[in-house]
């Protein structure tokens, strides 16, 4: 029987109707609309279409958006002193800075990514990318998720797919999406998410030997390398959920970490690119920068 389509983007839908529900409720209250800043470096023309679809859905939703277009030629000093005001300005609730940051331009010095990450103010990490964020996760008493694992979380539980005692295998061990990750499926309790815990987990990677064994033994293979479509079908277990979160464009074409067709006859349900966990990523952005305007209110 051929897998399940876990719809990531009908389920992106629900969340962002939540939201601007939740949103306009905050404004009723007297509060101004949550505001998202994101600080897009240099000309990616990927970058750029998701910067332009994260300002679509801010604004579908009530949420005020606003961003900064940096030349590649941008200085580390400059782009900290621009963060710098964003930390500063009330107005603004949350702060996104676009990844990943331009190779340098000449000779001038590169842009340190963590350098200017650690820089975001805490409190207006959307992305929660910063180690007060990290840490808070890890100790099991998060403030922002980080947006890719929040949305495979939330559409785990709307799909009735549980994950205690269930054994997950996360291929890629990424800061963004493969290590927290793991520790939001391995938690204790429902810290990270309804329902969406207790997980047995491992963390499987480029180097890890016997790869294929380990995918064959997940009840949930979560599929976060970027290398298009390296999980192939004999590595999945018949009736296993696989969510897919890569994104690789192969010749003008979309493509995930996951080879589709193949995988979709032994799995019991697959998330699709496009279509599947990156509008679960805009959606979470979204629910983050509403947190972030109410926790900036309460203080
Ligand atoms: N500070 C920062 N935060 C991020 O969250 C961040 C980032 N930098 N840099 C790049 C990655 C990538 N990412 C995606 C979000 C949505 C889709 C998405 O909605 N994709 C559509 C297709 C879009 C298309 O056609 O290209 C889909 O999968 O259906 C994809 C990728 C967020 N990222």
């Amino acid at each position: 029987m051929p897998a399940t389509r876990l719809d990531g983007k009908k389920i992106a839908l629900e969340i962002r109707a939540e939201v601007a529900k939740a949103v306009e409720q905050f404004v009723a209250e007297g509060n101004a609309p949550p505001k998202l800043a994101a600080v897009l470096v240099g000309e990616d023309p990927a970058s750029q279409v998701y910067v332009r679809n994260k300002e679509r859905a801010c604004e579908k939703t009530g949420i005020a958006s606003q961003l900064d277009r940096l030349p590649a030629s941008t200085s580390p000093t400059e782009l900290l002193e621009r963060i710098d005001q964003l930390n500063r300005d009330p107005s603004v609730n949350g702060i996104l800075v676009q990844l990943p940051l331009p190779q340098p331009t000449g000779d001038g010095p590169a842009l340190d990514e963590r350098a200017v990450l650690d820089a975001v103010d805490p409190i207006k990490d959307v992305d929660a990318f910063s180690p007060i964020n990290v840490g808070l996760l890890m100790q099991g008493r998060p403030r922002f998720l980080p947006c890719t694992p929040h949305g495979i979380v939330q559409m785990l539980h709307r799909c009735n797919i549980a994950t205690a005692a269930k054994h997950v295998v996360v291929v890629g061990r990424s800061e963004i999406v493969g290590k927290p990750m793991a520790m939001m499926l391995a938690q204790k309790d429902g810290s990270c998410g309804p329902e969406t815990a207790n997980a047995t987990v491992t963390i499987a990677h480029s180097r890890t030997k016997n790869l294929k064994e380990i995918c064959l033994s997940a009840d949930i293979l979560i599929a976060a390398v970027g290398r298009p479509e390296m999980i192939r079908g004999d590595m999945i277990q018949p009736g296993a959920v696989v969510v897919d979160v890569g994104i690789n464009r192969v010749e003008d074409r979309l493509v995930g970490d996951v080879a589709f067709d193949e995988a979709a006859e032994v799995a019991s349900a697959i998330t699709p690119v496009p279509g599947g966990v990156g509008p679960l990523t805009i959606a979470m952005l979204l629910h983050n920068t509403l947190l972030a305007a109410k926790l900036q209110a309460a203080k």
